[in-house]
């Protein structure tokens, strides 16, 4: 499903049967079974496979089910487009995304292989920028392919192509990180920031975590379970929110059975992007299971 709810994108290593089996019992939205880098050479072959097979055989019930394939550009990126279509994975990352045509090139073979199994459009893509140019690019990277559910950004590798490392402050990202929120909302996809590779320090986490949804991006990348549930809660509404939505939603239905425009709850002056932010909030209240669809329809 392209338009979903995707907080948190939880890596692990494709080669770890362990992890394979219990990732979705931590309650990620999305888990990401990683082939590139979180796979020395040697375990390339294997850990393919054993991603086949975990995606075949494994109930992951409700929870997103995302493979980090190898680029192209190495012996492996083909074989693994082949193997995670075949076993019906939900959606491919690209790493390393630098061009749109990096993107058309994956979802041709998506299609070659779709069309020998009679699912053709079955499989969704997303791009990591983790360089200069893909950060540049990001644009047209966002908008290359109908398959693109989002774009997200690769901090580890991009800060060493900027030839900087991260701190705990994070400005370092702060340009690819509004280049890749602009690119996402150009094209009408989603947007994912990258991981936080410090487990220490969770006090640091969360304050990333708030300043990249308040960015205004939909999610982000995880490598630990302990890191889920900071995201979560982050992403999730807050009680007074979800009231305060709730009035401005009641208020302009009452508004529109009056054929008046603009109206005031508690004092502030509600019209059209402030109603469309309140139904967003609402979105995510039910998406996270705090209120039903018919408690919106009885507004
Ligand atoms: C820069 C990049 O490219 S990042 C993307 C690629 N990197 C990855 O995929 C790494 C993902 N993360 C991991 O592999 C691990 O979290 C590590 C190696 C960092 C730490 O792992 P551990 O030392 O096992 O952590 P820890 O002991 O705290 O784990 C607690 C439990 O959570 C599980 N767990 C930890 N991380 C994960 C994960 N990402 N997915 C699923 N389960 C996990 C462990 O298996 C362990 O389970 P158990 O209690 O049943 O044995
Ligand atoms: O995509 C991510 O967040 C992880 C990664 O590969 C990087 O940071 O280079
Ligand atoms: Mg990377």
């Amino acid at each position: 499903m392209k338009d979903r709810l995707r907080r948190t994108m939880m890596f692990l290593p494709g080669n770890n049967p362990g992890m394979l089996t219990d990732a979705h019992i931590y309650k990620p939205d999305s888990i990401m079974i990683d082939l590139e880098d979180a796979v020395s050479i040697n375990q390339k072959d294997a850990a393919r496979m054993l991603t086949f097979n975990a995606l075949k055989t494994i109930d992951y019930g409700d929870v997103e089910r995302v493979v980090r394939i190898n680029g192209l550009d190495t012996p492996y990126g083909r074989e693994d487009i082949r193997a995670v279509v075949t076993a019906g994975v939900d959606v491919i990352r690209l790493p390393k995304t630098d061009s749109a045509q990096d993107i058309i090139d994956v979802d041709e073979i998506i299609t070659e292989v779709e069309k020998e199994l009679g699912c053709v459009g079955r499989t969704l893509m997303m791009a990591a920028v983790e360089t200069a140019t893909g950060v540049l690019n990001a644009v047209e990277i966002a908008k290359a392919s109908p398959r693109m559910m989002g774009i997200a950004l690769g901090a580890e590798d991009y800060v060493t192509n900027l030839k900087t490392t991260r701190s705990s402050h994070g400005w370092e990202l702060f340009a690819a990180r509004s280049q890749i929120v602009l690119a996402a909302r150009n094209a009408g996809i989603a947007c994912f920031d990258t991981v936080n590779s410090n487990l220490n320090d969770m006090e640091q986490f969360r304050t990333e975590v708030q300043f990249i949804k308040d960015l205004g991006f939909d999610g982000k990348s995880v490598i630990h379970p302990k890191q889920i549930s900071v995201v979560n809660e982050i992403y999730t509404p807050t009680e007074k929110e979800i009231n305060s939505a709730i009035k401005v939603i009641s208020g302009a239905k009452e508004a529109e059975r009056k054929g008046s425009g603009v109206i005031t709850v508690d004092g502030k002056m509600v019209d059209g992007p402030i109603i469309v932010r309140a139904e967003r909030t609402l979105k995510l209240a039910i998406a996270s299971g705090i209120l039903s669809e018919e408690d919106i329809h009885e507004l």
